[in-house]
Formats: C-alpha cells, structure tokens, sequence
C-alpha cells in the first residue's frame, strides 16, 4: 500500500519508471557495500559477476539461484542416506523373520511395508537439490523499459477458464478478471480471454458489466499502486488510516470506489438472480436475439469483444487492455476434452482474433492461464515470470514459469491440508533443481513454442568467453544486446536448420534465435511444408501462418471479416480432427486433468520449468474446505494419475531419449504411482484392527533386542527428515502433520476410488466428468467447512475407523480378562491402531459435522461392514480361546 502520491499520469516511461531507477540506484549502493565487505565472493552464481562494472546493471542476469544453505541440506540429505541404509537392514529382518503362528498377516504387512519403502524413495530422491530463487525486477525495467522508448516488455495473452457459473459465482470471476485488467504491465502487452464452457449468458452479462467496472477500478489501483486489485479482497484488507502516509484525497477515493464496487456487487447479484431461473423458450439477450448458448450440449462457438483497442479506455482516457469473450463450440458426439479443450481452443482463436481486433498481429510469444478464481494478488506477477523468460541467458530454454498455488478463506486449522504447502513449498522447490516443477493447472506461464510441442533449443557450450556476461551455456547472439548484435551467430542458424530438416516429427521450430529479444524476430525461410504443418495445428492458413510470425508482423490480404470467420472456425469442434492438438500440440488430452501430462510432455521435450516464489504470493484461489468436495477434487486428481500411468504416456516407459532428467522422471512416476499406494495403505489400516481381535498374533515375531534397535533407528530417521524437510523449507509441524493425516484419508478413500474407475477406464472404456469444486460463495465463514455431503468415497475411512476402535476397546478388555502379561505385547498392536485412528481423525470431525449429523446410511453401513468383520474375527478366534488352529483358516489367514 502506498497511497502517497496524486499522480497525475502512471504508467512507464513516466513516474513508475523514474520510481524504479531510484530504487536501483538505492540498490546498487548497497550492493557496492555489500561487495566490499564480502569481497564479492558470493556473487558468481549463474553468471552473476562480481567484477562487472555497475553501468552493466541492465546486462545482469535477471534472476539468481539460490541454494539452500549447506547446514540446512548437508544434515538432511545425510540423514537421507542413513534412513535408507536403515531401511535396508529393517527389510532384512522382516523377511528373515517370518511369524510362523500369522504368517499372512506377516507376509500382507511385508508387502506393504516394501511398498512404503519404495514410494518413499520415489518421493524423496527428486527432494535431494531444492533451490530458491531470486528476481531482479528492476533489471527487467532497466533492460526493456528504457527511458522515452516504447516498452519491450513481451506481450502476454490471460486465459480465464471457468464452466459453471453455479459453482463458480460471476463475482469470483469479475474479480479475477479485474485483477487481470489492472495487472502492473505495459496494457498493450496484456490480453484478457475468458473462456466460459457452459455457455452461460449469465456469465457474458457479468463480464460485460465487469468490463464497465474496470473503467473506474483500473485507474484507481494504478494511481494509489494498491494490492491486491481484486475488489472483493481489497476492500476485506484492514487498512490503517491513522498511518502518516495516508492522504486525504486517497482515504476519499477509495471511500468512493468501495461504495461503486458496492453498486457493481449489486449489479453482478441482480443479475445471479436473475439467472436462477430459466425462461421456457431460454435466455434472450437485450437486443431481442436468443442467446446462442441456450443448449449448454449443443451450440455454435461465440466470440465476444468487451475491451478491444478502440473504445477500451478507462475513466482517465488511457487505453485498457483487451478482453474477450469466448465459448467454443459444442455439439453432442464430440469429445470437448474438458479444460484441456478449452484451453487449446483459446490458443487457436486468441491469434487470429487479435489480428482481427487491431489488425496487426500481436506477439504474444507468452501465455498465463488462471482458473476463474485464481486472482493476482501480486500486480507485478508477470514481470515475475519475465524475470525468467526474458532473460537472454536462461530463459530460452524454459518451458514455463509455475507460481506456487495459495489459497484464501482456508480454515484455520486448514483440517483437509488444502494448502498444500508439502507440495508446493518442498517437493516443487525440490524439481526447480532438477528440471523444473511440474505444471499444477494454474498460475503458469507458458512459452507458446512449448504448447506448440517443438524440442527446447539445445544448450549449447560456449567456444570462448566472448563477453563478460556468458553463464555457463550461452548463444552469443543474445547476451550483449546492442553492442553484438551485427555478429549474430550465423552458424547455430544454418545447425539448427539442418536439424529441422532431419528431424520430420518436431517441426519447425520457428527462428529460435528470434524468440529470446520476443520482440526483434529474425526472419527464416520455412523449411517445413505447408500441408504438414496443417497437418499438425489444423485447417486454418491464418492460424498457421501465425504460427510462424514471431516478430509481430501483419497477416497480410486478410479482411477482418474473413479473420473472424477463422476465429470461429478454430473454436469448431472438428476443427482438432486428425491433428495433433492435445496429441503433440496443446494441452495434452487423455486424463480427467491436463495439468500433469501437459508438463510431463514438455520435460520430455527437453524443457526446463522455473518455480516463481515472490514475496507476495503472485496468485490467490479458493479451495474446496469441506470433507465431500475435497475429497472428490483429490478423486479426479488421483484418477488422472491412474489414467496417465495406463496410457502410453506413462512415465515408466515414455519418453526415453527426451531431454527428461531421470530424477525428474521419478518424480513423474511419483505423481502417477501413488495412487496405488491405496491398496496396501488400506490393508495396512485394517491389520492393526486385525492384531487387536486376534490375540496373540501380531505382524512381527517377538523382538529380539537386535530387531528392536532397528524398528527404533527406522522411526527416529524417519522423524528426523521430517523434521529436517520442514527446517530448510520453512514448512510448519500443523502443515506436514494435516499433510499426513490426509494422505491417509485420501488414501483409503479417494486413492482407493480412483484405481477402480481408472481400471474402469482402461478396461470398458467408461469416461469419467470433471467434478468441478465449488468456489466459496458469500455466505457464512467457514460454513462449507461443515457442509456435508453424502458420498461413497466416505465408506472405507469410517469402517476403518470404526473396526480399529473397535480393535482396542476388544484389545483393552481382553488384556484385562487375560491379567498383567498380555499388557506387553498388547502394547504394539495399540500403538498401530492408534496411528490408525489418529490419522483418521480429522476425518472423523468432518463426519461428526458441526451438528453431529452424520448421514445415518453412512452410519448403517459402517456399523454393519464392521460388526460383519468384527464378527468374523471373534468367531474364528474367540477371545477366551487360547489355540483354534482348524478354525482359523476359516478367516483365509493361514496362521500355521
Ligand atoms: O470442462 C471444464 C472443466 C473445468 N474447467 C475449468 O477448470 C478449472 C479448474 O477446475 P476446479 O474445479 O477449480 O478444479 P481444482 O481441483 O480446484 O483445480 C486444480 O486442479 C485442476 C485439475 O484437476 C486444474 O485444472 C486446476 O488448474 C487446478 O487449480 C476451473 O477454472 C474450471 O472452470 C473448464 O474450463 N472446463
Ligand atoms: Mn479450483
């Protein structure tokens, strides 16, 4: 929040820019400090010279990696090593140690503790190099916004994706689209498209409100530079007006924009209301013509311009930047692929259709897409993510820049681990040091050549170091911008294109050595025919011939009217047939979810991806806090695993000879395989139950003092790396125990679920839908946290849960029948079932509900498969009964 100043004028080249060279230059001095006293020695990370002169400030690299310390990493990948050696000697004995008088339980509890064992190191070994990173915004500024030139910033097209306007209220949207329009970059350079798969009109009307809106709300947070610039959640920030920066004309515009916001609210409610019900003959729009999107199964693709270049300016008369409606097209009999065909109808349309708004073919060489409710909350995240794309040195061979996911209106104690920090603040920033995080559906920036399916550029090793600011592979062409230019190496041109020449299946890569500047393109002649690149991105010669202008130029000879035919040609739905879109090109079809396989296919190109962690959390989305939904956004996530792992596209198997690193690929064989883990975490919930009823029988023999000592060594490692993981990552004890505590839930239930539907899948070919969440509504706090929602997925954990209570209550009273000596190895199985039931626990809460109205069919079930189980196991061995060897085969655990 800075208020400070009544700017007349805001933008670059005038008092944003001037504001950033001071803090350069604040910045330079301390960093001459900081040299002198460190004798510079640390600043020769990735380029990072510590002998440049400052005036090559703007050459710097724009970002830095920065390692985590090695007091944080030594201790914690020692540990690593240990645990594995310990773990080593434990399978040796469990398995040279069999219980003869149990020997399936042993056997069952064998196998699964192998694979634990397994996906652990799955897990853990893509965690062994985790990196930080830093970015120079002001570098950015110095180098493509120079002082009275137009900036050279890159342009960015925003995708917007949502479907349901029910679950996905248009306000959530209207936020995130104003925070989109107000974003802190140039406004020429930013596109804004919406993509509304369920057709709504109501959707339509609210964006065109929300485009009347941002007239008034993007001048108001460019000229007090206020964040977030999403209306809802600014205006929910306490803000501190006894503080001496604030001013009296600030504290009066905002009172009026809160109160305009207030009326928009109201507008955007009408019209929510509006839509509850539909009319018979459908939804009319206010010209008299009927929607076209009446039939949300069966309709024509819609394009609509809210913002474009003429009649897009705000209340001040500057130019606001574009947005455009889009529905692709409909019709029963095609498959639409989800997101995933939203998006890559969006890439289709978006570069015919701006040629159509301005005429002039905008490059837009990068892409951002966000889920209609992942808002900015940092209005610098682009540049972020320029940091990285636009540097000369490393960004040609990125793929994509991934921001962390971050979450509001999370439960305090955020019960069902939606925040996900596990994942997003270790395992992601344990890629970024191998080959790059994967991509998690939103918050990502992409390099469009990468969604075009082309290789990433070879790294190639510098003959000489021609200039001061080569890193360790650089093309010279691109390092010293100005001064080099005219060498501009010629001989990686005449390589690069002989290699398109032999290589039929890549394309063309479109001038390489162009795309790194994004805005001076080279020209090259094309050396792949025309009917094979249709072949590839479809029947469109606009389209295709688009994807060969790098450089900004003019489609010539087309009329506007002919372009917009081309815009909804492309949104068509055969428009994909027989090419490769969400084969090779695109998002990537074939799993419920995109977001895995998309990345995985650009790793195995020989991408690499960056993690993007500002200070302030670039993105903000809502998350799903109540039991059911959570549980069935984790269903679609693991299904989607299951579904990759039996494709062809599985990690296992795909991609050798890529450019895929092989921790990188174990990593994707993680983030398929763990649903499996499922089945022996299932078995392994239900043994301790098992122990408990059945006296006297246990997964272990009685240990020997040897055995003893290495059970103990194996869960003081495994607490240690926990406890070591949380140290460099920053990741709090409450965060990796919700963590845990859901893997397990999840796991018995969700994980569980998702094999069966994926075997499904694979086997009778039965689709599966896309379960969108619910994003938060306006109601009470909290409130979804207690909703309920009856659901098969909560059948497993409640019998769990039940059966391991009923374990120890049967454990307990039998110890007390039985008198001091059964205490000891009674203790073991408690233990178990215990961590079974503590595991569980949250589970329970969000079955008890706030009213404690837990649906009685659940209830029912649970009682009866328990009691059903129960029964089994006491009738086979009563408790009284001492030995019943015949009897006991009965249960099919062979215990002789
Ligand atoms: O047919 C569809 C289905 C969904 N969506 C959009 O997909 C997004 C994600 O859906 P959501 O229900 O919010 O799923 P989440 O589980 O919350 O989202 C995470 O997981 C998804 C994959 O499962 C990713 O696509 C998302 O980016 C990621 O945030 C939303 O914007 C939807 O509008 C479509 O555009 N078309
Ligand atoms: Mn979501």
């Amino acid at each position: 929040m800075d208020p400070s100043k009544d700017l007349a004028a805001y933008g670059y080249g005038s008092v944003a820019w001037k504001e950033r060279m001071e803090s350069w230059k604040q910045r330079q001095e301390k960093l001459q400090t900081m040299k002198n006293e460190k004798g510079g020695k640390e600043w020769d990370d990735d380029g990072d010279n510590p002998d440049l002169p400052l005036m090559d400030e703007a050459r710097q690299p724009l970002s830095r990696k920065l390692p985590i310390s090695s007091s944080q990493i030594n201790p914690y990948r020692m540990i690593i090593v240990i645990r594995l050696v310990v773990l080593g000697f434990f399978f040796h004995y469990r398995v040279m140690h069999p219980v003869n008088d149990a020997y399936a339980l042993w056997l069952i509890s064998v196998i699964c503790e192998i694979w634990f064992g397994l996906s652990w190191i799955l897990d853990q070994f893509p965690k062994w190099l985790p990196i930080d990173r830093e970015t120079y915004l002001d570098r950015l500024s110095l180098r493509y916004e120079k002082e009275g030139q137009p900036s050279q910033l890159a342009p960015v097209d925003i995708f917007v994706s949502t479907v349901d306007p029910l679950k996905e209220p248009p306000l959530v949207m209207a936020n995130t689209v104003l925070s989109i329009l107000a974003v802190d970059y140039p406004v020429d350079k930013v596109s804004c498209y919406v993509s509304d798969d369920g057709a709504a009109m109501l959707t339509f009307e609210a964006l065109s409100e929300t485009s009347e809106f941002a007239r008034k709300w993007v001048p108001f947070c460019k000229k007090f530079n206020i964040e977030p610039r999403a209306p809802e959640f600014y205006f929910a920030q306490k803000i501190d007006f006894l503080k001496d920066k604030v001013e009296a004309s600030f504290v009066k515009e905002r009172r009026a924009m809160k109160r305009e916001y207030e009326e928009f609210k109201v507008r955007i409610n009408a019209l929510v209301a509006k839509a509850q019900k539909v009319p018979e003959e459908g939804w009319t729009m206010q010209d008299g013509t009927p929607w076209p999107g009446n039939n949300v199964r069966d309709h024509p693709g819609m394009i609509q311009v809210f913002l474009g270049q003429s009649g897009g300016h705000d209340s001040d008369g500057n130019e606001l930047p574009r947005l455009v409606y889009v529905s692709r097209e409909k019709r029963p009999g095609y498959n639409h692929h989800k997101k995933a065909g939203a998006m890559n109808a969006l890439v289709s349309v978006i570069r015919i259709h701006l040629s159509w708004v301005s005429a002039v073919l905008t490059n837009a060489p990068y892409l951002l897409n966000l889920d209609c409710d992942h808002y900015f909350n940092n209005s610098k995240a682009i540049r972020e993510a320029m940091c990285f794309m636009m540097d000369p040195l490393i960004g040609k061979r990125v793929c994509y820049v991934q921001f962390p996911q971050r979450f509001d209106g999370i439960d305090r104690h955020d019960r069902y681990a939606n925040r996900n920090t596990v994942f997003f603040d270790i395992n992601m920033k344990g890629l970024d040091g191998i080959q790059g995080p994967i991509y998690v559906g939103t918050g990502c920036v992409f390099r469009r050549l990468a969604l075009y399916g082309y290789d990433a550029p070879k790294a190639k090793k510098p003959p000489t170091r021609t200039c001061n600011c080569l890193p360790k592979w650089c093309c010279c062409g691109c390092c010293c911008s100005g001064t080099k230019k005219k060498k501009k190496n010629t001989k990686p041109k005449t390589e690069l294109k002989k290699r398109f020449l032999k290589k039929k299946d890549a394309g063309t890569p479109p001038p390489l050595e162009g795309i790194e500047e994004g805005i001076e393109g080279i020209e090259t002649e094309n050396p792949t025919p025309q009917h094979k690149l249709e072949k590839k991105f479809g029947q469109s010669s606009v389209f295709v011939a688009s994807t060969m202008l790098e450089d900004g130029g003019t489609l010539k000879g087309t009329s506007p009217a002919s372009l917009l035919k081309e815009a909804i040609h492309v949104i068509s739905c055969g428009y994909e047939d027989k090419t490769e879109w969400g084969k090779e090109v695109g998002w990537i079809y074939g799993s419920v979810t995109e977001d895995i396989l998309t990345g995985f296919k650009m790793h195995c190109h020989g991408w690499r991806s960056i993690y993007c962690i500002p200070a302030r959390p670039a993105l903000k989305g809502s998350a799903p806090i109540n039991l059911s939904d959570r549980l069935h956004q984790v269903l679609r996530w693991a299904l989607s695993s299951i579904e990759i792992f039996l494709s062809r596209h599985c990690p296992l198997w795909y991609g050798y000879g890529g450019g895929l690193k092989w921790l990188e690929r174990l990593s994707y064989i993680n983030a398929t395989v763990y649903p499996w883990t499922s089945i022996p975490l299932l078995a392994y919930c239900t043994l301790p139950a098992v122990c408990c009823l059945l006296t006297g029988k246990f997964i272990t023999p009685e240990l020997s003092n040897v055995a003893s000592l290495w059970f103990l060594s194996l869960f003081i490692c495994i607490f240690a790396t926990s406890i070591l993981e949380m140290r460099w990552s920053g990741v709090g004890i409450e965060e990796w125990w919700r963590t845990e505590q859901f893997w397990v839930i999840g796991g018995v239930s969700a994980h569980l679920f998702a094999v069966f539907q994926g075997l499904l899948k694979v086997l009778a070919g039965v689709d599966t839908n896309f379960t969108v969440t619910s994003k938060g509504g306006d109601d009470e706090e909290f409130s979804q946290l207690y909703a309920f929602k009856w659901t098969t997925l909560l059948i497993p954990p409640t019998t769990l849960l039940i059966i391991n209570l009923i374990g120890v209550v049967a454990g307990v009273s039998n110890a007390i029948n039985n008198g001091y000596e059964s205490w000891g190895p009674l203790f073991g199985k408690l233990f178990f079932a215990f961590w079974v039931i503590v595991h569980l626990y949250p589970f329970l809460k969000g079955l008890l509900g706030r009213q404690n109205r837990t649906p009685t069919i659940i209830i029912v079930w649970s009682i009866l498969l328990a009691s059903i189980f129960s029964l089994l196991c006491v009738r086979v061995d009563p408790f009284l009964a001492k030995s019943d060897g015949p009897l006991l085969e009965e249960c099919g655990l062979d215990c002789n």
